[in-house]
């Protein structure tokens, strides 16, 4: 079977994006190729979470495209979404393990610390992601990871690694050349206003692989 983890991983994100322009903003990563989307909003209430959340779980099942949900298993669970993405300061993986199921994907945060991956990978994690490999506009204050870090924890590891952190079209060649299986981007896709220029963004990322 082949990896859900695989290829470009849009993040969506309501600084970039405008309520009324998430779903065809989200659409155009979508046709232009992206294999994962994750809904990351820490600003909605709880029931505008939950209604955009139902929306583009529909929309990337549409494309075929895994849909995941940022920092809450149980609204992942509730929308049955195909898995969650936790950092180092969320919900336990156990208990995302316990509310969405065996076969869910559960993504974990691990900064550039091999000894936390492995730790994740041994809880349960499906993919871990490595990061900030780049200047980010979304998250500057992320900690830093280097290259060769992202390359040992591709090498020593069973599961997919995710690269993220300033990723563009012109330095993901260099995340993908070290082995991550995924590239997450926010800024590179939804900084831009017009789905037009989104898809074309998404385009170019998803040909890398
Ligand atoms: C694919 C992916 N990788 C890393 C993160 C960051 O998660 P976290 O450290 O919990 O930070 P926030 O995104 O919640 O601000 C991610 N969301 N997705
Ligand atoms: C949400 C997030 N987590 C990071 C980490 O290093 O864990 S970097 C980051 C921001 C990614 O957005 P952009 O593509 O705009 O840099
Ligand atoms: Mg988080």
């Amino acid at each position: 079977m082949t990896s859900r983890i695989q290829g470009l991983y849009a993040i969506t994100d309501p600084a970039l994006t405008p309520d009324a322009l998430l779903l065809p903003a989200a659409e155009a990563a979508l046709h232009g190729g992206a294999r994962l989307l994750q809904y990351r909003d820490k600003t909605a209430t709880a029931d505008q979470r939950r209604r955009r959340a139902s929306q583009l779980r529909a929309l990337c099942h549409q494309y075929d495209a895994s849909f995941i949900v940022n920092d809450d298993p149980a609204l992942a669970a509730d929308v049955q979404a195909d898995g969650v993405h936790i950092g180092q300061s969320d919900a336990e993986i156990a208990l995302a393990r316990q509310l969405l199921g065996p076969d869910r994907i559960i993504g974990v945060t691990c900064h550039s610390d091999l000894a936390l991956a492995r730790k994740a990978i041994a809880a349960g994690a499906d993919y871990v992601a490595f990061g900030r490999f780049f200047a980010s506009h979304t998250k500057p204050l992320a900690p830093p990871a280097e290259v060769s870090t992202l390359q040992s924890a591709c090498q020593a590891f069973h599961v997919p690694v995710v690269a993220i952190g300033g990723v563009n079209a012109d330095n993901a060649p260099q995340l993908i050349e070290a082995g991550a299986a995924a590239v997450a981007v926010i800024h590179a896709l939804f900084g831009h206003s017009d789905p037009a220029e989104i898809e074309a963004a998404a385009r170019q990322l998803s040909a890398l692989f």
